[in-house]
């Protein structure tokens, strides 16, 4: 197939990538020309395991070609992906304005059928916009088909190649003929459904996965003060299949580019038809305090953070990226500069992006996990990356001023920590102090 991605981003990057690996033709299309010059020359300009070797291969068999040039693009291709960015509006609500502006880009460039399919995560009746949008342009056939994108950032080749599903929202026949064959090689789990459902299906797997995020951390906060270990719990319940252990990773909530912003639009898509959704309210008010609970326990720690110095280990969203959208980290350090603390950060893929984003006079930032240890009054972890997971805890605990750790994610366990003198502080677990016995202490 001849398939055109319009926005070359995690997404239209990965997305396109992988279609071509497939052995189709495929042209990725970006607005960024420096985006686009990176891309040409052959390297990946994000993080993402896996994505390079991929990219180089397909590039170099003639399958995968980068361009700026919407109008070429789609003049040659089958089948429009539509992948641009759908960033929260400040109410909350998807921004529409990338994903009209390429309908309409599309639109000039229609020269005979095409498929045009919405990949970005988009409100309910977006696909039937852009169908209108072509169709104030264009007067020849044309469908347009939802097909939600499901992909993990740091796993997303992955997620991609090997799908637990694929949606397609499709209302005639020949478009869900053409995505069930160009998707078949990676998965036989695909759903049709109507496009409004299919829509719908993407706002409500992430509204799902974030609830089960923010119920584990509101279990994890009752566990710290009966003394119960969440770790524990999880496992238990987890064991459950009516449950599932996925998810249910109690830490400092959850960040990135997809869940914080597509609850929000969830809330407003229920509140357009006036329909108050009050669990999912709930489950993002639970995800924005639960990041402060690093403070909570400095404070417990050091009494206060003025003037002390603070590391940071990680700042992504998550491990394996170099996404810091949306990331604890952001609100976390930003608070802390606030208090008066001299903050010391690293992260091994994230630094660059994060300083672009955010920065301050009271920050340093370090080369290596080990140059934020030495001299802080507290190691706060709060990005599982495996160099943290894997550190030398002896090592950290030599090179802290004082021996306190913050453990974010619950990455470490009690053997590791009490053959070491650190007060450590995980998420949902009792506080564990200098080669003591568990303490009950209430956090
Ligand atoms: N990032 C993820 O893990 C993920 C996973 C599933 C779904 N999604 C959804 O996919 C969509 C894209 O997300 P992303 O993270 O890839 O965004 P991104 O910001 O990384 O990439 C979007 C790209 O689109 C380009 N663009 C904007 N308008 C354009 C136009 N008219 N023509 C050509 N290029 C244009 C931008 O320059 C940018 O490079 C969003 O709706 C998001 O919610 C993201
Ligand atoms: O048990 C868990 C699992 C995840 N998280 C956090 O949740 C966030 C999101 O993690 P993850 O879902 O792994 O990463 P994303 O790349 O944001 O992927 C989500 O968002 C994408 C964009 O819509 C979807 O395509 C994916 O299916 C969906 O998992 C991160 O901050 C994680 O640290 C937890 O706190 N506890």
């Amino acid at each position: 197939m001849n398939i055109s991605v319009i926005g070359t981003g995690y997404v239209g990057l990965v997305s396109g990538v992988c279609y071509s690996e497939l052995g189709n033709n495929v042209s990725c299309v970006d607005k960024d020309p420096f985006k686009i010059e990176i891309l040409r020359n052959g390297r990946v300009p994000i993080y993402e395991p896996g994505l390079q070797p991929l990219l180089n291969s397909n590039a170099a068999q003639g399958r995968l070609k980068f361009t700026i040039d919407t109008v070429e693009a789609v003049a040659e291709a089958d089948l429009i992906i539509i992948a641009v960015g759908t960033p929260p509006l400040p109410n909350g609500e998807a921004d529409m304005q990338y994903i009209e502006a390429a309908a309409k880009e599309i639109a000039q460039a229609m020269n005979g059928y095409k498929v045009v399919c919405v990949k970005s995560t988009v409100p309910v009746g977006t696909n039937e916009r852009v169908r209108a949008i072509i169709a104030t342009h264009y007067s020849g056939q044309f469908d347009v088909a939802s097909l939600p994108e499901f992909l993990r950032e740091g796993t997303a080749v992955k997620d991609t190649l090997h799908p637990d599903r694929i949606v397609i929202g499709a209302e005639s026949e020949r478009a869900a003929q053409l995505l069930k064959e160009l998707h078949i090689p990676f998965t036989n789990e695909i759903v049709v459904t109507d496009i409004r459902s299919a829509e719908m299906i993407k706002y409500a797997s992430n509204a799902f996965l974030a609830t089960k995020i923010s119920f584990i951390n509101e279990i994890a906060n009752i566990c710290e003060k009966v003394g119960a270990d969440v770790i524990e719990v999880a496992k238990g319940m987890g064991l459950d299949r009516r449950i599932g252990a996925s998810f249910l990773r109690a830490g400092i909530g959850y960040g990135g580019s997809c869940f914080p912003k597509d609850t929000k639009a969830l809330i407003q898509i229920a509140g357009n038809v006036e329909y108050d959704f009050k669990l999912l309210k709930a489950v993002v008010e639970v995800n924005r305090h639960q990041r402060f609970g690093v403070l909570d326990k400095l404070f417990q720690a050091l009494d206060n953070v003025y003037g002390k110095t603070i590391g940071i280990w990680g700042l992504s969203f998550k491990p394996e990226t170099d996404d810091v959208r949306e990331a604890p980290a952001l609100e976390i350090i930003d608070r802390l500069i606030e208090l008066g603390a001299k903050v010391k950060v690293y992260d091994p893929k994230g630094m660059e992006s994060f300083r672009r984003m955010y920065d301050h006079p009271s920050i340093t930032w370090c080369e290596a996990a080990m140059d934020v240890a030495q001299g802080s009054e507290a190691l706060c972890l709060l990005t599982e990356w495996s160099e943290f997971v894997t550190a030398d805890l002896a090592q950290v605990e030599a090179a802290l001023a004082r021996p306190v750790l913050i453990d974010g994610r619950n990455v470490f366990s009690l053997d590791q920590i009490r053959n070491t003198g650190l007060a450590y502080y995980p998420v949902g677990r009792p506080v564990f102090h200098n080669k003591s016995q568990y303490s009950q202490e209430v956090i």
